[in-house]
């Protein structure tokens, strides 16, 4: 593992048990993220994507293999991680300031400095207004971006980001993938983003990691071009070579669904 390795996935296998019998969910999966480095999981419903955030998060210990964050076994949770999800999960009770300082509180940590490092992120975030509302009196967009806040607010080394667009509208999303994408490389956050949405996964990433079901595998690794992978998403899109990248993902969803194997290939 080398000093830049922010995520280390070795040998992954997951079995889950319950009345019906066992059911292997991910297979022998190994995968290397490097510091900064944005990577999106995409893949067909229960090829275990959200198993596997759920394990690197700690939420799920695997039945075999293991999982390094920044050079440190995951056990168990740690505010490390963080984990951004398609819910905003905002407490209705609490200003939109103590539902930002919120994991701050859980891990006993917030101190005077940190608040003012969450309320510098809620005006970079353009919630400077808002901080004094409640959750009901702001839009879901702007839910989502006090949800980013959150997370942000515990300085992870790593952002797990599951759907976290997939509730809103088109417009927003947009908008919110050019804000996370941004707030990522201009913290030097290292992030894993799970989406069904082809063309965000190719917008949004340096890498991307197409997984195959039956058991959860991983099928094939893209590798993006510069011009793709350093723009905003929303440039990202009007970039050479997006559609062809799009074809592509497509045509290994495609190849999946009527039985081809796939075979792991790195493409540049
Ligand atoms: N708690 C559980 N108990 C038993 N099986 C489960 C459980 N959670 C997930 N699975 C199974 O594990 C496999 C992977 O599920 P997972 O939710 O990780 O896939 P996914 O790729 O995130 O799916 P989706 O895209 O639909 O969200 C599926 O076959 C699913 O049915």
């Amino acid at each position: 593992m080398s000093t830049s390795t922010a995520l280390e996935l070795k040998r992954i296998s997951h079995f889950y048990v319950n009345d019906g019998g066992a059911a292997l969910a991910l297979q022998n999966l190994s995968l290397t993220v490097e510091q900064g480095e944005f990577v999106s999981l995409v893949g067909p419903s229960g090829c275990g994507k959200t198993t596997l955030l759920s394990i690197i998060a700690g939420i799920i210990l695997p039945t075999e293999g293991s999982v390094q964050v920044s050079g440190h076994r995951v056990f168990g949770p740690s505010p490390k991680v963080g984990y951004m999800l398609q819910q905003d999960y905002l407490f209705p009770w609490r200003t939109i300031e103590e539902n930002a300082v919120i994991g701050l509180e859980l891990n006993g940590t917030l101190t005077k400095e940190n608040r003012e490092y969450v309320l510098h992120l809620l005006n970079q975030f353009g919630l400077g207004a808002q901080k004094g509302k409640y959750p009901t009196e702001l839009s879901g967009g702007m839910r989502q971006r006090v949800a980013l806040v959150r997370t942000m607010a515990v300085k992870p080394d790593l952002l797990l980001l599951d759907e976290p667009f997939s509730a809103l509208d088109y417009q927003t999303k947009l908008q919110l993938e050019d804000l996370v994408f941004e707030t990522m490389k201009s913290h030097g956050k290292t992030a894993v983003l799970v989406t069904h949405d082809i063309s965000e996964a190719i917008a949004m990433s340096d890498r991307l990691i197409v997984m195959a079901p039956n058991p959860g595998r991983i099928r094939k690794e893209i590798v993006l071009p510069d011009s793709i992978a350093r723009s905003m998403p929303l440039r990202a899109r009007e970039q050479e070579g997006f559609l062809q990248l799009f074809h592509d993902v497509w045509n290994e969803f495609d190849a999946m669904e009527s039985g081809g194997a796939g075979n792991a290939v790195t493409t540049g």
